[in-house]
């Protein structure tokens, strides 16, 4: 599969997915034979698979298939990578940035790859915590680095839409390992990323 797109959809989730959806249409009040909604729950079963799609990703996988031996040792940092991906609770969707940065201890990856292992967890069902770590770990247990920090920053429809209603509120959330757990690596990397 490819590592960013759903290139074939599933039948038989698809179509139980479907069945499903029509029912939560009808439920919801509406007509789920107007002509407007026919090909809605379809639409709903392909964008759900499309925005889960990491379960079927593995971000050491992607990682160790780049892995290159490399002498650089200071840090590397790829900052402002969108995300997109869905609370646990509402399945509503956060969105905003992950910030990634790894200090390399004889092994460098491609850039690339960070940013797909950010989508990795990032398409399934998530709470912004959970993610932000998950992210670290792939990192430093493929690369095994002198450090890996991450930091997400995000806003939650479901604190907007929704409940609190709340527009404007960032939710920030920060890993960091080895050598980023030094407060003067540290503040280099907030600095860098706050640029
Ligand atoms: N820690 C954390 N909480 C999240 C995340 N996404 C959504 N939530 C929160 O999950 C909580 C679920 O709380 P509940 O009280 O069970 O749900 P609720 O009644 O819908 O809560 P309200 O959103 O306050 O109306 C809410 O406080 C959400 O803001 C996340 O990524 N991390
Ligand atoms: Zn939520």
């Amino acid at each position: 599969m490819a590592y960013n797109k759903v290139e074939s959809y599933d039948e038989k989730i698809t179509s139980g997915l479907v069945k499903n959806y029509k029912e939560c249409l009808e439920l919801l009040g509406e007509d789920a034979e107007r002509e407007g909604l026919l090909k809605t729950p379809e639409r709903m079963a392909k964008a759900m698979q499309y925005l889960t799609q990491g379960y079927q990703l593995d971000a050491r996988e992607i990682l160790n298939g780049a892995k290159f031996t490399e002498a650089y040792s200071e840090m590397v940092i790829v900052k402002d990578i969108e995300l997109y991906s869905m609370c646990e609770h509402h399945m509503l969707p956060f969105f905003g940035k992950a910030h990634v940065a790894y200090i390399p201890n004889g092994y460098i990856t491609g850039l690339s790859k960070l940013a797909r292992v950010v989508d990795v967890y990032a398409r399934r069902l998530q709470v912004q915590e959970r993610m932000t770590h998950q992210i670290l770990d792939a990192i430093q247990e493929t690369l095994q680095p002198q450090g890996v920090a991450v930091v997400i920053e995000a806003q939650h429809l479901c604190m907007m839409m929704r409940g609190v209603s709340k527009q404007n509120s960032i939710t920030t959330t920060s890993a960091f390992s080895g050598q980023f757990q030094d407060g003067t690596t540290r503040s280099e990397f907030m600095k860098l990323i706050k640029k």
